[in-house]
């Protein structure tokens, strides 16, 4: 019989105990333990014994918990899913996890790249979207970003590029954040960099969710089909659930209401089956397209338009498991850029190159050994082996003698071991020598690679009013932070002359500066027109999937409004959340105590998509005396959401300074539409943006 006695000990303390066939508690080599509260003493309160191998063990498994976090990318949040390939490729690349109909087993991290491990969720930062695909022949990773583009041409630029933005060498601070000195100082000096900061600054780097924002494998990539065919690739991920950013005080306000925001809303999702979708897009194009474009598609600071090579979907990722232990997988999960398969091949990006360096070496250090591809979350699922053998924390017993090849051990009745395979084995695709792909060693870039600015026009130019607003005013409030260094606010105002001249206007009238007499030296600009598919909100979807409202009631609330607000909601896959002024709940109009999901003071409206208030006369007065009700309401106005009221409500709605407008209605079906969408023609008259 498994059971678990409790008792009291001498001290007070509680002894769990396992009876009968319950499971006993060990150490780690076995040996059951007898008591697990109290140490070894000599006497009851003498000295600790040195003896005490049981505390020891403990103690000093417990001391050597931690690993160095990664160097960047250091937060992240996994979770298991799987990728169909849902459209015949095999034209364009052998690859078997393209296959159409085959289903392959993928771990996923996102990321923040400059916090630590402990850091906030919804600092303005870049996202690392990280793929692992177990294919059947091997792990592919897609080691990817929440932006199609990068700060840098080459990797040589990676540990400055790193450097400046984590907080600064002496004073560690700031956490997280790009707005500090030696940032802006490094990057004003870098006009490579003026592309990326445009997205940088833009709401790309504010996702709602991670499960609404797209990913992009960056880099060019080959692909390679039976024959040997190879074409130039651009990855991207699509979510199903459409972009959808929040706005900067509502990302600040979140990074005191929730740490988590973003780990808690995929974990939940994932848990209560709203399995968050993904489908993957590849822009293909050949050696006569890449030679005609004005740029470079080498280089890792351009993207390709998607209206001049359309994005053609060949997958669905669905993420459908949280991980069974953090540490085991999110933390351990080793992704390489490296790890490609037959069918899909590097380019000569330079970039790309060095990061085929830098993940392998970064791992053997974080993981301690090099032996971290048999950690489970890091194996491949299909069969492997070859002769390497031994190194710390090897897992594996490789059995008889063959540890080396050519061998001929197999002719004596031995196991000779795995070998090379031609036919199924990766071989490099013959390069697709272009311009400059071979010649002289030269520390030198290639020509097309000097134009900084056309494509970050590009990007301003594709966006809405509203998004140019963001992008303007998150510069201004950057270089506001930047303290002594007064050239670099200066600096990085004549490199946007060259992006956008009313742009650098404006950044120079928020920051209270002259605009440079001269822009910054630039070749000659390419003209590149707009593109949509660059813009946030020419891709949000007016949805109730995926988002959260809020309801918040109190004493004396009709439970009917509110039993059909929620059913509403939920007819529209959100999700309805109950906020009260005390978490037990309050009592309804018909005497019946309705509990809620969180206490007002603890949901702050910067954790839902969109409110509604329903509350009574009397609730309404007692709220009109909280802080806390106000800022709910004058916050989600200010956040650009919806907010249904009921009649009750609108002393409440008057005191927190709500205005009508689309996004503030009655409580019936109107609201339900409303909250399907943001508001940001309501901004410009709540706060002034540069
Ligand atoms: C397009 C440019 C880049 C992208 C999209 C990118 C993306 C990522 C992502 C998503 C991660 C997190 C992986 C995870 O979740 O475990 C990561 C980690 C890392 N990246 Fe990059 N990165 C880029 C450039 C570079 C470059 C140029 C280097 C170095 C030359 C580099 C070095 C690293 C290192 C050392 C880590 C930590 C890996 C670990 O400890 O597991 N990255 N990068």
């Amino acid at each position: 019989m498994t059971k678990i006695s409790t008792s009291v000990g001498d001290g007070g303390e509680t002894h769990q105990r396992a009876e009968g066939d319950a499971r006993v508690l060990t150490t780690n080599h076995g040996m059951p333990i007898g008591d697990n509260q109290n140490s070894l003493k000599s006497g009851a309160r003498g000295p600790t014994l040195l003896e005490d191998f049981v505390l020891r063990e403990k103690i000093f498994h417990f001391d050597h918990e931690r690993i160095p976090e990664r160097i960047v990318h250091a937060r992240g949040s996994g979770a298991h899913g799987v990728f169909e390939a849902t459209d015949d490729i095999s034209d364009l690349s052998k690859a078997a996890v393209f296959r159409k109909g085959e289903t392959t087993e993928v771990f996923v991290r996102f990321s923040t790249v400059a916090g630590g491990a402990g850091s906030v969720d919804t600092p303005r930062d870049v996202r690392g979207f990280a793929v692992k695909f177990y294919t059947t022949e091997g792990n592919w990773d897609l080691v990817g970003n929440n932006i199609p583009v990068f700060f840098i041409q080459d990797a040589i630029k990676f540990p400055d590029l790193v450097h400046a933005v984590k907080m600064e060498a002496d004073r560690a601070y700031p956490q997280a954040g790009s707005a500090h000195d030696t940032f802006w100082d490094w990057a004003s000096l870098m006009p490579e960099s003026t592309h990326m900061l445009m997205w940088a600054m833009s709401d790309r780097t504010l996702p709602r969710s991670l499960r609404m924002m797209e990913g992009f494998g960056v880099h060019t990539f080959r692909l390679v089909n039976a024959e040997g065919k190879v074409s130039f690739v651009k990855f991207h991920w699509k979510p199903r659930l459409g972009l959808q950013s929040t706005i900067w005080d509502e990302a600040l306000k979140l990074q005191a209401a929730d740490n988590d925001y973003h780990r808690r809303d995929l974990w939940e999702a994932i848990d209560t089956g709203a399995f968050p979708q993904w489908d993957l897009g590849i822009q293909v194009f050949d050696q006569a397209f890449a030679e005609a474009q004005p740029y470079d598609v080498l280089d890792a600071t351009k993207l390709i338009p998607e209206d001049d090579v359309p994005v053609r979907i060949i997958g669905t990722l669905t993420l459908n498991r949280n991980p069974d232990n953090f540490f085991a997988e999110t933390e351990q999960v080793a992704f390489l850029p490296t790890n490609i398969v037959p069918g899909i091949d590097f380019s000569n990006d330079p970039l790309l190159q060095g990061r085929l360096f830098s993940y392998l070496d970064t791992q053997n250090s974080r993981l301690g050994t090099t032996n971290f591809h048999q950690i489970p979350i890091n194996a491949p699922r299909c069969p492997f082996g070859n002769f390497q053998r031994d190194g710390k924390m090897q897992t594996q017993v490789p059995k008889g003698r063959a540890n080396y090849e050519p061998n001929s051990l197999a002719d004596h009745g031995e196991d000779g071991g795995p070998r090379e395979s031609a036919e199924r084995g990766f071989a490099t695709a013959n390069a697709l020598t272009g311009p400059d792909e071979q010649g002289d060693k030269l520390r030198v870039r290639a020509e097309l690679f000097a134009d900084h600015y056309s494509q970050a026009r590009l990007f301003y130019h594709s966006q809405t009013k509203a998004e140019q607003a963001h992008i303007a005013s998150s510069f201004v409030f950057e270089l506001s932070k930047v303290g002594v260094l007064d050239q670099v606010p200066p600096r990085m105002v004549a490199n946007l002359r060259n992006v956008d001249e009313d742009l650098a206007k404006r950044v120079a009238d928020g920051l209270g500066i002259e605009v440079p007499d001269a822009a910054a030296p630039a070749r000659a600009p390419v003209k590149m027109g707009a593109s949509d598919a660059l813009s946030i909100h020419k891709n949000m979807k007016d949805t109730l999937e995926g988002r959260v409202v809020g309801i918040l009631f109190t004493d004396g609330s009709d439970g009917g409004a509110i039993d059909a607000i929620v059913a509403a909601i939920e007819a529209e896959k959100g999700k309805a959340v109950l906020v009260a002024p005390k978490v037990g709940g309050a009592v309804l109009a018909d005497g019946s105590k309705r509990k809620a999901d969180g206490q007002l003071a603890g949901m702050p409206s910067q954790i839902f998509d969109a409110v509604a208030i329903i509350v009574s006369e009397d609730g309404c007065r007692s709220l009109l005396k909280e802080a806390a009700a106000i800022q709910f309401v004058m916050d989600a106005f200010g956040h650009l959401k919806a907010i249904g009221a009921n009649d009750a409500a609108r002393p409440l709605l008057e005191k927190a300074g709500v205005e009508p407008d689309k996004g503030v209605t009655m409580l019936d079906k109107r609201f339900v539409a409303a909250a399907k969408r943001r508001y940001y023609d309501r901004e410009p008259g709540l706060r002034t943006l540069a």
